[in-house]
């Protein structure tokens, strides 16, 4: 006979996204590049190369630089995607009502996903939902948060289900926000053109998530289908392609690039620093700029895309470069990160 006294089974639900140091200042920026560029899914090279060559050279020299664009980015909060991750996770806690435990982690430092799973435990949660706050799929990202959640719970004696939502750069609420956000930017003034700057990963990522060797780095990705569902590239496209329909763009009126590219290997391109200088001479002179694989502002959206990217587009003979902010806590993603957690 079931008590009646017991308390009501909840659904956990486990919002994730990269990381972020705890501080702006070079020890805190080098203890969170250790941990990050030590992954085997950022960085996919043998572990006995990877450990001395990062932690003793790339990221002693890195550190310094980084933590000086950190403190440019840096808040009274603290740093942005820290805190609009913390919002998220309280108006969809809110949005959701009582029936969901709403946690928040990040893969790399603090709140760890360890201590957001434990507060799951904690609350004796039925079943979790783990939303990597990634929209399209990418091995370095979505595919590391889900090992790291797949390792802690391991060692729990009692294993929940857990389900993973592994990608949503279609999701209808998801586009729909972005279309809301560019709307207010298009409605301020005319613009020339639109670019869709996602964050690159190397080539390589792909071909090894592709065994049948289908994508090609060509036309192969213009359509999302089953055979390239994981693709990363055709999943920008794809997210690209429904934001443009949204906003009435046709395929002239927009760019698809890849930025924040690392080391010597070919990543995605066109490369966004690359391409936008070309377009003034070719009369591209009011540029709208998105960035939709970050669904919170970070140092890749609003540094490099909001003031790098601006600065080497003026610099080529250009007039205007506006970011479209992140998602961050808008009402209408709360609403859309919701829905996709009582449909999953
Ligand atoms: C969209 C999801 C992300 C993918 C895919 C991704 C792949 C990836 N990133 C690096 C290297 C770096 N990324 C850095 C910052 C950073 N990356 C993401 C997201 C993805 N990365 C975010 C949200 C952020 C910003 C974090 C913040 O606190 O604001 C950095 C740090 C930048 C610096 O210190 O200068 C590096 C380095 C690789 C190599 C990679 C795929 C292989
Ligand atoms: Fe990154
Ligand atoms: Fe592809």
């Amino acid at each position: 006979m079931p008590n009646p006294s017991s308390p009501q089974r909840r659904i956990g639900v486990l919002l994730v996204n990269l990381g972020t140091p705890d501080s702006p200042e070079t020890s805190d920026v080098r203890r969170y590049l250790n941990e990050f560029l030590t992954d085997g899914r950022v960085i996919d090279i043998p572990a006995a190369v990877r450990y001395p060559l990062f932690q003793g050279i790339v990221v002693p020299l890195r550190a310094p630089k980084s933590a000086k664009i950190y403190k440019q980015l840096w808040t009274e909060r603290g740093s942005p995607l820290l805190f609009h991750g913390l919002d998220l996770q309280q108006k969809v806690q809110e949005e959701l009502g009582p029936d969901y435990v709403v946690a928040f982690g990040m893969r790399y430092q603090k709140p760890s996903i360890a201590s957001a799973l434990e507060e799951l435990r904690a609350a004796e949660v039925e079943r979790i939902i783990v939303l990597p706050l990634f929209p399209q799929y990418a091995s370095a990202s979505t595919g590391s948060v889900q090992q790291k959640v797949m390792d802690i719970v391991k060692d729990w004696w009692i294993v929940p289900s857990i389900n993973f939502i592994s990608a949503f750069g279609s999701d209808p609420g998801f586009i729909a926000t972005i279309v809301t956000l560019g709307k207010r930017e298009l409605d301020k003034q005319h613009y020339d053109h639109v670019v869709f700057s996602y964050h690159g990963i190397p080539e390589r990522h792909i071909k090894k998530g592709d065994p049948t060797k289908y994508c090609q780095f060509g036309s192969c990705c213009d359509t999302l289908t089953d055979r390239n569902r994981y693709c990363y590239r055709a999943q920008c496209f794809e997210t690209s392609r429904l934001v443009a329909a949204g906003l009435g763009l046709s395929p002239d009126d927009y760019t698809v690039s890849f930025q924040s590219r690392l080391g010597r290997d070919p990543w995605l391109k066109p490369y966004t620093d690359i391409a936008l200088k070309d377009f003034p001479a070719k009369g591209i002179k009011h540029v709208l700029a998105f960035s939709p694989a970050f669904t919170a502002d970070c140092l890749e959206t609003t540094i490099e895309v909001g003031d790098e990217f601006k600065e080497l587009f003026e610099e080529a003979g250009g007039e205007h470069w506006q970011l479209v902010p992140s998602l961050n806590s808008e009402p209408e993603w709360v609403d859309a990160v919701a829905a996709m957690i009582r449909r999953s």
